[in-house]
């Protein structure tokens, strides 16, 4: 029998690109609720009964209630919301974190999928902490370039409506009381014991990521290369399918890095630049992509058991 999945919040940005990516294959079941009845908590309790796995592509407090409503049922969560990325019991959906992540979440009943810009800043941090390279109490900085989708449909909305406001032609900075909801999964899952300065900006594209850590080489210990540095990251990601470290520099990029670079991708890619003093390491993505729904697919291929990157390359 085939696995059966169910999207709640399919209608979503989320939601569409889960679907997007799933409605084609023939190895899973999609179970798909009436029009009319997408947010019924009867309805969507009976879809999620009869599903193995259930994608939550919902608000954080519909997230919330949307687990409750799956309680006593077989089925195994995976939430793209930030409800439960830091929450016992959960665990953490990047598979390349560190080793036996991918087996934790192969077996996981509640799979939290990682923030957008957190994992542009995990994947870069969390590698370096873990080699014993970058100190666990650094004073690290991190900017983050978005495009709009990354704030849902009702983002999307205003970014294109006809006659929006001459500010969203340019790149908006938020998050300026250091608040952002990704913080605290920034912090805890690279095991740092403060969070990093966090200035995200969106800007007027649809989609893709470019987060940065830029540093200065007596931040870290044991190593006085870039190379060293780089040599690090290709390490850690050695063998992966979806994270790659490009060559180093951005001489391959045209010494430019785009925030679409990758949009429409479901995987990452590294690249460190500067020199052996000051230097900046950048994780180029689609918030769409690793940042979302690719990233929620993979967690879903590898709780059943199927090839990881089915559907994603
Ligand atoms: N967009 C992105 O790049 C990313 C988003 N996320 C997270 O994924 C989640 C979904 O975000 P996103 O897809 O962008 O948001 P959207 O606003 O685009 O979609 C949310 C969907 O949930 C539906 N919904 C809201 N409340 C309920 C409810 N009680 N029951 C059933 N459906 C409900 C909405 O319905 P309606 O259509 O009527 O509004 C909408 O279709 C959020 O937690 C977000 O933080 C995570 C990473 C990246
Ligand atoms: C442009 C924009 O507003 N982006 C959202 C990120 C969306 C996202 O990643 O949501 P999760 O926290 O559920 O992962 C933000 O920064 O709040």
């Amino acid at each position: 029998m085939k696995p059966k999945i169910y999207i709640d919040g399919k209608d979503g940005t989320t939601g569409l690109q889960i679907y997007d990516r799933l409605a084609a294959r023939s190895d899973i079941d999609l179970l798909l609720i009436d029009e009319d009845k997408r947010k019924d908590p009867a309805e969507r309790k009976k879809l999620m009964a009869a599903a193995d796995i259930v994608f939550l592509c919902l608000p954080d407090a519909a997230a919330v209630e949307a687990v409750a409503l799956a309680e006593g049922t077989n089925a195994r969560i995976i939430d793209a919301s930030t409800a439960h990325r830091t929450a016992p019991g959960w665990v953490y959906g990047f598979p390349e974190l560190k080793k036996g992540q991918r087996e934790a979440i192969a077996k996981a009943k509640y799979v939290a999928n990682p923030g957008c810009h957190a994992t542009g800043f995990i994947a870069i941090a969390a590698p370096l902490v873990q080699a014993g390279v970058l100190p666990a109490d650094a004073d690290l900085c991190c900017f983050s370039l978005t495009g709009y989708s990354g704030g849902g449909k009702k983002m999307i909305a205003q970014y294109e409506a006809p006659e929006k406001g001459e500010a969203l032609y340019s790149p908006g900075l938020y998050g300026l009381g250091q608040n952002h909801k990704h913080l605290p999964e920034m912090q805890k899952i690279c095991g740092l014991t403060k969070p990093p300065v966090f200035t995200p900006i969106v800007d007027d594209y649809y989609k893709g990521m470019a987060t940065t850590v830029p540093l200065h080489m007596d931040q870290l210990t044991g190593v006085s290369t870039l190379h060293e540095v780089w040599q690090v990251l290709a390490d850690h990601y050695a063998g992966e399918k979806l994270v790659r470290v490009a060559p180093e520099g951005a001489g391959d990029l045209g010494g430019k890095l785009y925030g679409n670079a990758k949009a429409g991708d479901n995987g990452l890619t590294l690249v460190a630049a500067g020199n052996d003093e000051t230097f900046t390491i950048t994780a180029l993505f689609d918030n769409l992509g690793k940042g979302a729904s690719g990233a929620a697919v993979q967690n879903m291929n590898l709780m059943l058991g199927l090839e990881e990157t089915a559907g994603l390359l």
